[in-house]
């Protein structure tokens, strides 16, 4: 098999686990993995395409500057700005953008504190942390509808070649040193979130605010 295809088939195999999570909603989402590093090249997913559904024109090759690397009718993802942000900045290899409802409502809840923060969480393991009562962040930036502006704030938030940013109201990207990796992490995130809400919602019901 072809490095490319073997990247293509990486690819489209993440996108199919994250489908089956039900986590492209209305054609939301994106994802890339990295071909090459000089020159550098990526294969992005096509916009507004139904990301659940498998086709031959789902991924597209892009280059350093976003655009596709053959002619084609195929448009690379509104977003692919970050994901260059992610290949240009660091090692990473797989970049990957989806909006849930959880990643949605954690943004909103805690966009005006610029990050939320997790503690003496088991699963925090599965971002490489083992020590005692690790805690981790993750920082929630607002969302640009401009999305040269949106890639720039984005931007000051890449640190290293696994990490992750919320975009309030809109969605989460994570990136790691491979498909793996970045998977791990977003699943672990969406816990995370899912978690946070979960024990809200409880709190809230076993002691009701009293408003006065
Ligand atoms: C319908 S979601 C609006 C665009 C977006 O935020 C997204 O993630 C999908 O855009 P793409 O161009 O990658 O399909
Ligand atoms: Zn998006």
């Amino acid at each position: 098999m072809s490095h490319f295809l073997k990247k293509w088939t990486e690819l489209s195999e993440v996108k199919e686990e994250l489908a089956s999570r039900d986590w492209f909603f209305g054609t939301s989402g994106n994802l890339s993995i990295k071909v090459s590093n000089t020159p550098l090249q990526f294969l992005v997913s096509s916009s507004g395409k139904d990301k659940r559904k498998i086709t031959s024109e789902d991924f597209l090759l892009v280059d350093e500057l976003g655009n596709a690397v053959e002619s084609t009718g195929l448009k690379p993802s509104a977003e692919t700005l970050l994901h260059l942000e992610v290949y240009r900045k660091t090692n990473a290899g797989c970049s990957l953008h989806v909006h849930t409802v959880d990643n949605n409502v954690i943004s909103e809840l805690y966009g005006d504190y610029g990050e939320i923060r997790f503690r003496g969480q088991e699963i925090i393991k599965a971002f490489g942390i083992w020590e005692e009562d690790a805690e981790v962040s993750i920082p929630i930036i607002r969302n640009h509808a401009d999305i040269p502006a949106l890639a720039d704030e984005f931007s000051q938030y890449i640190d290293g070649d696994a990490g992750a940013v919320l975009i309030r109201n809109h969605g989460i990207t994570v990136w790691g040193r491979n498909a793996f990796e970045a998977k791990k992490h977003l699943e672990a995130w969406e816990f995370l979130f899912s978690y946070q809400l979960k024990l809200l919602s409880v709190k809230n019901l076993v002691q009701p605010k009293i408003s006065i």
